[in-house]
């Protein structure tokens, strides 16, 4: 079996009612990615206070928006994807659907296992919690996810987790919950630094005396094929890089610059060292 096939075998496995809290950029971005895999719109809620005109056509697909606890029903998994900061109040709202049964799948920057079972659950310690930490690419099934659960999730409700993460991308389990400050400051944000580098390189194109339009296709077309390339091949980042890098030619000239002091590794050192620091902060 393939293992696209596999992903999408397991997501159809995943029974029970499945409430997304949150259908911002990163909770839509799943919530097509369950979809497309094929789990049945039917028997997924979302709870979004001001749904996109995109999530309010799934309606017309069977999801229930915005239904009343009541109608709801019982939760089986609740993907939280609100962000961190309105989730004190987002919290208490949520609450209700949560029953001592029902998985918590969180995938809320810098908020820890403790926090979310202290707002969720009745007694601290007494939920099944799944802290994730998904990125953009998820929107094209190109995403990659880490997750660590708490000690009570159970086997079968692990397998939940990692069929609806999956359905997006890849997915690594870690046991460390303090890993996730640094795991949202690489894959988390990363998206954001490789989307920048296409903008400053294009920028850096028509400082040199290219016009905006043909700077702006070569900037996307290069960063997008290296990374298909990064993807496809089984040659190490170095070794492509290395390739591109003829003796003495230009790319060597710009790899002085960009490997020299304040290049690139200072510089990202610096970007991962402050991401994470605020996912330690809005810990909080
Ligand atoms: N964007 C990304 O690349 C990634 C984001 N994340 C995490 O995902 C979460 C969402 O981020 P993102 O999608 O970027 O943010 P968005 O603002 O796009 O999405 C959050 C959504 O939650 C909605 N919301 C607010 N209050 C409630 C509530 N009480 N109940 C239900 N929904 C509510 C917001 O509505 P409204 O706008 O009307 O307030 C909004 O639509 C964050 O916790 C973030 O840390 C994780 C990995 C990557
Ligand atoms: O910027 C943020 O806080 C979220 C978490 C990772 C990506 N976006």
């Amino acid at each position: 079996m393939s293992s696209s096939v596999a992903t999408a075998q397991a997501l159809r496995n995943v029974h029970g009612t499945i409430a997304l809290a949150g259908a911002g950029k990163m909770g839509g971005a799943m919530l097509t990615g369950w979809l497309a895999q094929g789990l049945d719109a039917k028997r997924v809620v979302v709870i979004e206070p001001h749904p996109s005109t995109e999530i309010g056509a799934l309606a017309a697909q069977g999801i229930r928006l915005n239904p009343s606890v009541k109608d709801a029903g019982e939760v089986d998994t609740l993907v939280v994807a609100v962000k961190p900061q309105s989730f004190r109040e987002a919290g208490a709202s949520l609450k209700p659907f949560v029953g001592s049964s029902t998985l918590v799948v969180s995938i809320m920057a810098g908020m820890t296992i403790t926090s979310l079972e202290a707002v969720l659950f009745e007694k601290v310690s007494g939920g099944s919690v799944v802290r994730a930490m998904p990125n953009t690419p998820a929107a094209i099934g190109r995403g990659i996810t880490v997750a660590v659960a708490a000690k009570k999730v159970s086997a079968a409700q692990r397998a939940v987790a990692d069929a609806l993460l999956r359905a997006t991308g890849s997915v690594e389990w870690v046991d460390k919950e303090s890993l996730m400050d640094a795991v949202t400051a690489v894959s988390g944000s990363g998206p954001a630094y490789v989307f920048l580098l296409a903008e400053e390189l294009a920028r850096a194109g028509v400082a040199a005396g290219l016009p905006v339009e043909l700077a702006t296709k070569l900037a996307r077309e290069t960063v997008a094929g290296s990374g298909e390339l990064l993807h496809r091949s089984e040659l190490t980042s170095t070794t492509l890089r290395q390739n591109v890098t003829s003796p003495g030619g230009t790319t060597a000239a710009a790899l002085e610059v960009l490997m020299g002091p304040n290049g690139m590794q200072t510089l990202l050192t610096r970007a991962v060292a402050a991401a994470t620091q605020r996912s330690k902060d809005l810990a909080k």
